[in-house]
């Protein structure tokens, strides 16, 4: 019952779907239920009174059609234990959480495959304030299934397209998509290319470098997506490219907003006033800078997130770096590099 996951439920809710919301706090299902209200996570919207929030799993779970899956990234494997038992079968599972799995490098849609195998697999994923979309700011999103699960003879029956419909309403329009590992890589990607564009904003550039890092952010998404099986056109649409700018463009993104704490110069256990809170890149910094290292694609923006958050690198250096890289072609298809004559002025100065 944290935001997304509320927000989505209200979606759906309103969009006239019988929608039960699972999490662990009694307290927060209580105010859902007889106060219309989440307290803890977005307490200045009304929510569907038809909205009913449990923290039973096996009643939450009972007669499903779909289930979303909404809680942090490293969290979702053991998620699975909680959900197994009480699944209906066959039933389609949708991740609207945005990662890859530490340490194995899965995509969250691998894991759900392992964890909870005989289930069509898909995701949620676009640029979506959580707060804007509870608001009924209208809003757009992809809805994503392998294309193992299109009906080929009856298309509308795909869960893709049924899930879509089930969700559509004036404010919320989702987009189908075949290609998950595409959706995937970019919901996963953004949050890293975000806190970058976030350090530098807080270091005190401007729009010229944040638009170069949004721009060359996706070019790093769509190797990555590609190299896995992904389509390069499906990071140029909402989950990719939408998301991205979303998130790299509003003080609204956690994601954003620690990199503008840490390029000012805050210390990461102050950033947030010190209050824990999701910020999705920052974990998968490492993860998708080892999966790209482990398949050999360069992705040297998020080399430098993840220098910064996780190797004690200094920020101000890694970027004076980073734009002193050897000179490349664009796009990356021409295989030439020239030496950077700013690199010299990159190394390390004695303290
Ligand atoms: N907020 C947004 O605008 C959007 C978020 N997302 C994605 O949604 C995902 C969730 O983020 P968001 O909703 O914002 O995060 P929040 O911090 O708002 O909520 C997190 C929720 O996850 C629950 N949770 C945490 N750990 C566990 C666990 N071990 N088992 C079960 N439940 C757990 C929390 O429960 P409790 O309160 O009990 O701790 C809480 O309900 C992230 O991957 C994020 O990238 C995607 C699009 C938009
Ligand atoms: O994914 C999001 C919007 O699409 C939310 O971004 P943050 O997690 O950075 O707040």
């Amino acid at each position: 019952m944290g935001s997304w996951g509320t927000a989505l439920a209200a979606v759906a809710a309103a969009a006239g779907r019988e929608v039960r919301i699972w999490g662990r706090s009694e307290d927060t299902a209580r105010a859902i239920n007889d106060t219309h209200h989440n307290t803890d996570y977005m307490p200045d919207a009304d929510l569907p009174e038809t909205l009913e929030a449990t923290t039973d799993i096996a009643h939450a779970l009972d007669g499903a059609e779909a289930v979303l899956f909404v809680t942090p990234s490293r969290t979702l494997r053991d998620l699975c234990a909680t959900v197994r038992p009480h699944l209906p079968e066959g039933v389609p599972l949708v991740l609207c959480c945005k990662g890859i799995e530490q340490g194995t490098g899965y995509l969250l849609s691998h894991l759900l495959e392992e964890e909870l195998p005989g289930h069509p697999v898909g995701a949620l994923s676009g640029p979506t304030f959580a707060r804007e979309t509870v608001l009924g700011h209208p809003t757009a999103a992809t809805i994503a299934f392998d294309f193992r699960y299109q009906d080929r003879l009856e298309p509308a029956k795909s869960p893709a397209a049924r899930l879509s419909v089930s969700m559509s309403s004036a404010a919320f329009r989702p987009y189908m998509s075949d290609d998950l590992i595409g959706v995937e890589i970019g919901g996963a990607v953004k949050n890293v290319i975000a806190i970058a564009c976030g350090m530098m904003t807080g270091a005190g550039f401007a729009e010229n470098t944040r638009a170069a890092l949004i721009t060359r952010g996706m070019d790093e998404m769509k190797f990555l997506a590609e190299a896995l099986g992904g389509r390069r056109e499906t990071v140029t649409g909402l989950s990719g490219a939408g998301d991205l700018t979303l998130t790299c463009s509003s003080m609204t993104s956690r994601n954003m907003s620690l990199g503008v704490q840490l390029g000012e110069g805050t210390a990461r256990e102050d950033c947030f006033d010190g209050k824990p809170v999701v910020v999705e890149g920052e974990v998968n910094a490492v993860s998708v800078v080892d999966l790209a290292r482990r398949i050999g694609v360069r992705m040297p923006i998020c080399e430098a997130v993840h220098a910064i958050l996780h190797e004690g690198a200094d920020l101000d250096l890694t970027f004076r770096q980073l734009w002193a890289r050897p000179i490349e072609a664009e796009p990356r298809a021409l295989e030439l590099e020239l030496a950077h004559p700013a690199a010299a002025n990159t190394t390390e100065e004695p303290a």
